[in-house]
């Protein structure tokens, strides 16, 4: 068990960019920081958010009140430090208890220099964003503020997230392999715009040797590991800079190596099948989102984090460039599309998370098709 520092904390203020203003006590580091204020609704795995590198630049308000209360531990980071730019919490636990805690949460975010905040409305914030859409927000905390119009006028300056091209300042800069677990059967480059440590993993689970590859990796790179499949990870910022890697993308699509992507990788395919991309008024983040499988008609609870989404048909097969392709999976509380796949040859991607980290396993099965898809090219 441990057990926060005591002691007063010092004052803190929550500023979005259209004015409205919340007053708290500091949390985790003490300072000032700026972002894109967006809202997460999972009551459980802070730490794989936290560590999340979609997150980058993003302040998170956790819709759960009562935050921390496991403390962290060195097995749940999904990457080597924190990402989020700031966090938000209505209360955070003054003791942490599990078996598995090192220390608490706030000191963890002090350790790695996160600026947060505590002892606001989360409810009232939450709905703030719900009505007026995810927007720029700064922390200040400290003894000495400074004065309203200061701080809003600093808020104003931050850099938007719509045209942030963010990926290579998370990705890998060297190429590392995943070793497969048990007997070796498939070769997968992945290029990591911000890949979550789960990923791999999911696909060392099944026999798949990864070749994690940085976000700069070209069509040369990719191909120089002899991949039997390709895929294209999560990662943070705007899908529309994603340039370089929708070109890479169509190079694979064009030699019809099986691909499999996950969120930014959705977007990707999206924007390489010629459908174009737009930002969500304040995006799907949390574990409890129900999406439909219209290759089955399932439907299963997953782990989202994302703030943009493809614009693409719901209700008819496209014709592309690289052949017929369809909307596979549908988010059922406001019909986004979560899943493409093409109809003539072995590519597909979900906006989602299958790794499941944190979240329900209940599209582990997506890991399985990938399998399949390598499985049916060698046939
Ligand atoms: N988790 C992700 O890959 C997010 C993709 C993109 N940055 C978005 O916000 O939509």
């Amino acid at each position: 068990m441990t057990t926060s520092t005591r002691g007063a904390k010092a004052p803190a203020v929550l500023v979005l960019e259209d004015g409205r203003t919340f007053h708290g006590r500091a949390y985790g580091a003490v300072g000032v920081t700026f972002g894109e204020a967006v809202f997460s609704t999972g009551m459980t795995g802070y730490q794989e958010t936290l560590t999340d590198p979609s997150y980058h630049r993003q302040v998170v308000v956790m819709t759960a009140p009562h935050v921390g209360n496991t403390g962290v531990n060195d097995e749940d980071p999904e990457s080597q430090r924190i990402w989020v730019a700031g966090y938000v919490v209505r209360d955070p636990a003054r003791v942490s208890s599990n078996w598995r805690a090192k220390r608490s949460l706030d000191e963890e975010l002090r350790e790695q220099g996160v600026v947060g905040i505590s002892g606001i409305d989360t409810r009232a914030l939450t709905r703030h964003l719900r009505e007026r859409g995810a927007m720029r927000v700064g922390i200040f905390s400290g003894n000495a503020l400074p004065d309203a119009g200061t701080m809003l006028a600093e808020v104003r300056q931050a850099p938007e997230m719509s045209g942030a091209d963010l990926s290579a300042e998370v990705a890998t800069k060297e190429a590392y392999v995943v070793p497969a677990i048990g007997e070796k059967k498939f070769t997968v480059a992945a290029v990591d715009l911000g890949i979550k440590g789960m990923t791999p993993h999911r696909m060392a689970e099944r026999g798949i040797e990864v070749h994690v590859l940085p976000a700069t990796a070209t069509a040369e790179d990719v191909y120089a590991v002899d991949p039997d499949g390709v895929f294209f990870s999560n990662g943070p910022g705007d899908p529309s800079t994603a340039d370089g890697p929708v070109s890479v993308m169509k190079s694979v699509l064009e030699r019809k190596t099986p691909l499999f992507g996950i969120c930014f990788g959705n977007q990707i395919l999206g924007r390489a099948l010629g459908f174009g991309t737009y930002k969500l008024k304040y995006g799907h983040r949390g574990i409890n989102q129900p999406v439909q499988d219209r290759t089955t008609g399932k439907v299963e609870v997953t782990a989202h984090n994302h703030g943009f989404a493809v614009d693409a048909p719901l209700d008819r097969v496209s014709d592309t460039p690289f052949g017929r392709a369809e909307v596979s999976h549908v988010c059922l509380n406001d019909d986004v599309v979560e899943g493409l796949q093409l109809l003539d040859q072995p590519a597909f991607s979900v906006q989602y998370h299958p790794e499941a980290a944190a979240g329900p396993h209940d599209a582990a099965y997506l890991f399985d098709r990938f399998v399949q898809l390598m499985e049916g090219q060698r046939a």
